[in-house]
This record gives C-alpha cells, structure tokens and sequence, in this order.
C-alpha cells in the first residue's frame, strides 16, 4: 500500500508568502550540483501499520536516488520504519509505547527493510549498507571519527549507506527517538553539501495542512517561522516527531552551514533535481563542532547549575569555563559527564555543557577556588566545572 503525500488544494496555497524583499533567493540548485546529499525519508512515507513496508513508495524513493547517485553524486540515505516494518510481521496492530516491543519491532524490521533496499538499489547497480548509530556516537571524538571514516569509505566505494538509529539497543535515557535530528548530525559529521528531509506531506504549511494552509517554500531564519503552527505526527499513525523534528533538524542544519529542504518523498526525483518543491532552508550560520551542535539541540540535560553575576558575565560575556567560585546552588541528579544547564539567578537559561563533576561532589566545592579545593580535597578537585570547549551559549 502506499502511503499518500498530503497536498493542500492548489487554490488554498499561496507560494512564497513569507520571504521578506531583501531576503536571499533560495537556491535550490545546490541541490543539483552538490556533491554529497544526506536524504532522510519518515516512516509515514514508507510504511503503514498493516501494510508493512511500502514496496511502491520505497522502488521510487531508491529508483531516485540510484539515478543521482549514477549521475555522480555521494548519497546518505537516512532511513526511518524499523519500527513500523516491524509491526505487521510481530501481528502488533499499533504502534508499541514501550521501549522492548519497540526495541523487538525495530529487530525485525530493520532487516525487511534492508532487504528491501538491497533489491531496489541493485536493479540500478548500486549496492546499498547498513550503518546502525547511536546517540553517543556523536558525543565522543573518538566514536564520530570512528564513524565518519566508515562512511567515507563507502561513499568512495559508490555505496549508499542506509543509517538508522540502533533502536533494539537504544535506551530512553540517551536515544534520538527521531530520525530527523539523527540526519541533521549526520550531514554536519559528513560535510555534506545539503539535508533533503522527506515525508508524506509535500512541504511545511504556516499551520497544520488543511484547506487554507499556506506553503512556506523558503526559510532564511528563525524569524521567518515568528506565527508557524507547527504541529505533530500526521495521520498516518507511523511516525513520530512530526514537523517540529523536521523543523528543528533543517533548523540546525542551515545554522551551520548546510542548506536544508523539506519536501514529500513523491517529490524527491524533483528535489534532486533542483525544483521549486517543499520548503528551502537557506544557511544562516556556520559550521560548528558535532559535539557542540549535539549539546546545543540534542542532549538531554540531567542537571541544573545557577550561576553568580560574575559568573554569567565570564561564561556569556567573556566565554570563559565554569569555575566553581560562580556556582551558587546545583539542582538534579547527574554524573560526571553529563549535559547541565547553568541558569542566572533570574533563572534564565545561559549555556548547555558537560559538567566535570557529579551532582555529589559540587555542593562542597561551591564559591570556592579551585586553588583552595585542590590543596584541601586533592588534585582533581582542581579543575573548571564546565570547561569553554564543553560549553554552548543558548
Ligand atoms: N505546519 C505544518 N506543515 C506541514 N506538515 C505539518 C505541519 N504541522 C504538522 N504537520 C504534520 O507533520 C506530518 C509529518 O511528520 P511525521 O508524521 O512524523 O512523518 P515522518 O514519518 O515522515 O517523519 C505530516 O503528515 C503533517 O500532517
Ligand atoms: N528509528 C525509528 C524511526 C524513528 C523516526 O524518526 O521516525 P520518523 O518520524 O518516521 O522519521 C525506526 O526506524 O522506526
């Protein structure tokens, strides 16, 4: 069964109701020179919960990308319904809350639908792989370089990887949940030229798509999405973040430097192609570490810092580490190595950073130099709490 992309009524749209006059024009044509695209496709445009995986809608989607990948071009392929491709066969009639049975459907249907590529690519003489990735993945240097040196081989190979989340070992405490993020990170990892973010509705509408919802076709920044009603899942029942994933994913993308496209997977040959389909995030930012850009928009934060007025003066203003002579209270339960906020006193949100010390430890250490704690509690008392490079202004 396919699934159908949702297109508002042509009468109801309004192309480029947003752009204001002065703003870049979206050039789309990236698409058509780049030499290395990151395409991520949802789960809603792929499967359906009784039907399984969609082999209509997935032959085109593969006969798409075969075709730009014979041309020349470097393809990621991004792919979501594991979990979904999993339900028919397991005779589960939704979608599972609980991680097991998520972790157990994923299980199965990670390998149908690699099964499915496997075909669908090597009818065009492209041979397609798996690469599983997990959030830590892109916490430490050593994994994502680890990683990105695997992709880089294949891509020379003239491979198309197919990554995933490794959602049968995924756990709630650090798990992407979404796709659509996963494949902003993973762009960014493998300096790609552009995202293409692929669903079942043809492009992001100024509110949920109905009859009178307008087409957004470009966006230059985050003041051009000032009114958006950006809404969940569709009605497809197989996906999960909805347009606030995808928004958020083309958000981080274009901040640093990747131009982003959203659009359905029917148009994916278009897109490709260069057309004026779905809507274009153009780049309003540079690149940034994947470890920063993964604390700034992804980690989860277990713990909250408040800073002294000297402190956030130093790690805003001066961009200078964490000391624990600024720290005037700690909130939550966290470890060594965990993602933190640091709040003023006001309690407005200053940084995002990984901590140097658990949640234990600090209440000793507060106001005090690290000259002091190192003398009186030893050495490894003697360091920053937050150090600059472990560190993101918000
Ligand atoms: N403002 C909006 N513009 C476009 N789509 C939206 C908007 N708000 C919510 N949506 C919904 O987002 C859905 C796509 O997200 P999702 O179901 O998670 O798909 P996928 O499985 O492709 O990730 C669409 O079906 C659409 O109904
Ligand atoms: N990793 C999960 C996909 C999670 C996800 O992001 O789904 P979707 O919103 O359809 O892109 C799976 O393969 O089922």
């Amino acid at each position: 069964m396919t699934s159908k992309a949702v297109t508002v009524p042509a009468e109801a749209v309004v192309p480029d109701h947003r752009p204001a006059a002065d703003a870049p024009s979206p050039d789309r044509s990236v698409l058509s020179s780049a030499r290395r695209i990151v395409v991520k496709v949802g789960s809603s445009s792929l499967t359906s919960i009784k039907g399984g995986i969609s082999e209509e809608a997935l032959t085109e989607l593969a006969d798409a990308l075969a075709h730009k990948r014979n041309a020349g071009t470097e393809i990621i392929l991004v792919s979501s319904g594991a979990i979904a491709a999993g339900l028919a066969p397991l005779g589960l009639a939704k979608r599972p809350r609980d991680l097991a049975t998520q972790q157990a459907a994923a299980s199965v249907g990670q390998g149908l639908l690699m099964a499915r590529y496997t075909h669908a690519f090597g009818a065009h003489g492209v041979t397609v792989s798996q690469v599983l990735l997990t959030a830590e993945d892109f916490m430490r240097r050593s994994q994502h370089t680890n990683a990105l040196r695997a992709l880089d081989r294949l891509l020379n190979l003239g491979v198309v990887p197919v990554v995933n989340e490794n959602d049968t070992v995924a756990t709630h405490e650090i798990r992407f949940g979404d796709n659509d993020r996963l494949a902003a990170l993973v762009a960014h990892l493998v300096r790609a030229d552009a995202l293409v973010l692929l669903s079942d509705v043809d492009s992001l509408y100024d509110g949920p798509p109905a009859h009178g919802a307008r087409r957004i076709s470009h966006v230059s920044g985050p003041q051009d999405l000032e009114g958006v009603a950006i809404g969940r899942t569709g009605k497809a029942g197989t996906g999960t973040g909805g347009m606030v994933t995808k928004v958020e994913a083309a958000t981080i993308a274009a901040g640093s430097g990747i131009p982003a496209l959203v659009t359905s997977t029917g148009n994916a040959a278009a897109a490709l192609a260069g057309k004026d389909v779905g809507t274009w995030f153009s780049v309003n930012g540079s690149r940034k570490p994947v470890r920063l850009l993964w604390l700034a928009h992804l980690a989860s934060v277990e713990g909250t810092l408040v800073l002294d007025d000297g402190a956030v003066m130093a790690v805003r203003d001066r961009h200078t580490s964490l000391l624990p002579a600024g720290i005037s209270a700690v909130h939550g339960q966290f470890e060594a190595g965990d993602a933190v906020e640091m709040v003023s006193f006001e309690g407005t949100v200053i940084a995002r950073g990984l901590v140097n010390y658990g949640a234990a430890e600090l209440p000793q250490m507060l106001g005090r130099s690290t000259r002091e704690l190192g003398r009186e509690l030893g050495r490894g008392y003697d360091r920053v709490v937050v150090h600059v490079d472990d560190l993101v202004l918000v």
